[in-house]
């Protein structure tokens, strides 16, 4: 079974995946994967500073995330472009560590895809486990996490679908707006279910 583990910036995605990696499950990181792609030399990194210019790479070669973050969280359009050159090779790298995971004859692996939604991509996922929170608590969590003015992290926020709608689509939601040992009962019980489901079939 692969899970979609998805939810707006700062609804606690982190926060989840390491509960299900200290459970022993093994985790594609999206947001780490867009890392991975863009190293200095590579190619993805190349067509960037093409279509951004070379003000958005470091003296080092490496990519200067917080400017091109500037560019990208303000204005749809750069957003649109940075996403068609860096998505493909996001998403290429993830295939390539579900096959490695399955070939490894892990059962159930974990795809933490913050837009998964954005990207339509639900056909990669078996279930869809959306991790939610209030507006104000992610708000609060994204200005203190980031040290964020208020708009910046309206920025950011904005960038994504409401949380409503990704609700709407997921198999599953953890309400992340208590304790941490609320939200680890959450994750037990859809974990718990999901697994008796599984056996009926
Ligand atoms: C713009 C970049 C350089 C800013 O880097 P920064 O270190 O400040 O942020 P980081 O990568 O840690 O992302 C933080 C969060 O921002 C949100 N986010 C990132 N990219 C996007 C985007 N293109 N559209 C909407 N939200 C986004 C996600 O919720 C993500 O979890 C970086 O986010 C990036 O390369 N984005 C494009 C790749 C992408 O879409 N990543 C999201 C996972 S597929
Ligand atoms: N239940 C909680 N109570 C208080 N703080 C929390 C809770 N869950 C997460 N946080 C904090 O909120 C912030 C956002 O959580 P986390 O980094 O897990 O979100 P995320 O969805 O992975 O964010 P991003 O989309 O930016 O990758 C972090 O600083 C985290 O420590």
């Amino acid at each position: 079974m692969i899970i979609g583990l998805t939810g707006s910036i700062a609804s606690g995605k982190s926060t989840v995946s390491e509960m299900l990696k200290n459970l022993g499950y093994p985790i594609i990181d999206a947001d780490l994967v867009a890392r991975l792609v863009v190293e200095p030399g590579s190619d993805t990194l190349g067509q960037i500073a093409l279509a951004f210019g070379d003000e958005i790479l470091r003296e080092d070669g490496t990519m200067d995330r917080a400017k091109l973050g500037e560019i990208i969280f303000n204005d749809p359009a750069s957003r649109k472009i940075l996403n068609d050159i860096i998505h493909p090779a996001i998403r290429q790298e993830m295939l390539r560590q579900r096959q490695d995971f399955l070939a490894q004859g892990f059962k159930t692996i974990i795809m933490d895809i913050p837009l998964l939604f954005e990207s339509r991509l639900q056909h990669l996922v078996d279930k869809i486990l959306v991790v939610s929170v209030t507006e104000k608590n992610q708000f609060a969590r994204l200005v203190e996490r980031n040290n964020f003015t208020e708009k910046e992290a309206r920025a950011r926020i904005s960038s994504q679908l409401p949380m409503s709608v990704k609700e709407d689509g997921a198999d599953a939601v953890i309400y992340n707006n208590g304790t941490l040992n609320e939200t680890e009962s959450q994750l037990n019980r859809i974990l718990a279910n999901w697994q008796t489901s599984l056996e009926k079939e």
